[in-house]
């Protein structure tokens, strides 16, 4: 059965956000869904194990019970780029035993929501990358696009990489995480124009307080068909 791939104009753009949003919305059709998050580096220490803060998020948002090895096979205490956390932990990212575990989402759920780590092409170890991540799971992408100035370059970067690799952009998130943002809404219809892929949601700042998001922030219709059995 179908996953989907959460990536970003960058880290700090509200993938973790529509990853539960996506999870919340596959739910909400009778589907048994799970989070992943491959590659998490950023961790507290709970009872004496490593725990990411999304990689919690995702868990809680799920419907599906599913262990900790198989929903996030690599943590990293420190929240820099994965492939220097690995190193620094004596670790090399492999991409062979994110698949395994992704075998294993898949056979347990009717969907797997997978959350990226950053944006589309950063690196897990020496030679591959995100991209390459995607790749071998062969998934269908959506990229939240985090609206601040700079966003149409990296925007249009990501859509035309995502397409560069083969891969399919499902739809695409635009997310206000500047509360100042000059004509945001212009911004959005630049990239309307430019992607061709649907935009599944448009997002506000929302105050801290605001809550987590619901299913019905996010238009589910034109990628919905990838998630219902034939
Ligand atoms: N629409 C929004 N309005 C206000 N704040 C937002 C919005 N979307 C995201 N944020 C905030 O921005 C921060 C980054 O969001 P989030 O953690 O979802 O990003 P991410 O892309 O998953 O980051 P990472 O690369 O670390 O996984 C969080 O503090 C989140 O609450
Ligand atoms: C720590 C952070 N929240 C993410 N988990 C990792 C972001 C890596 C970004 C690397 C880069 O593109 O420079
Ligand atoms: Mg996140």
């Amino acid at each position: 059965m179908p996953g989907i791939f959460v990536t970003g104009t960058d880290t700090g753009v509200g993938k973790t956000r529509v990853a539960v949003a996506l999870i919340e919305a596959l739910k909400a059709q009778g589907l048994r869904v799970v989070g992943m998050k491959p590659v998490a580096a950023g961790c507290d220490e709970v009872a004496g194990e490593w725990l990411n803060e999304d990689v919690a998020r995702l868990r809680a948002a799920a419907n599906v019970a599913a262990p900790m090895a198989w929903v996030n096979p690599y943590r990293f205490p420190e929240p820099i780029a994965p492939h220097i956390a690995a190193a620094r932990q004596n670790t090399r990212i492999e991409l062979a035993p994110i698949v395994a575990a992704y075998r294993e989402l898949e056979r347990l759920a009717d969907c797997v929501v997978v959350e990226g780590a950053g944006g589309f092409r950063v690196p897990l170890n020496e030679a591959e990358d995100s991209a390459d991540l995607a790749v071998a799971l062969g998934l269908p992408m959506v990229l939240v696009v985090g609206l601040r100035l700079g966003c149409l370059n990296h925007a249009l970067l990501s859509a035309e990489a995502i397409a560069a690799r083969g891969l399919t952009l499902a739809g695409w998130v635009a997310n206000g995480i500047d509360p100042i943002m000059a004509l945001r809404a212009e911004n959005v219809r630049a990239l309307r124009e430019r992607i061709a892929a649907p935009c599944l949601a448009e997002w506000p700042w929302l105050e801290k307080n605001a809550g987590e998001v619901t299913s019905a922030m996010l238009d589910l219709g034109p990628i919905l068909p990838r998630f219902v059995r034939r």
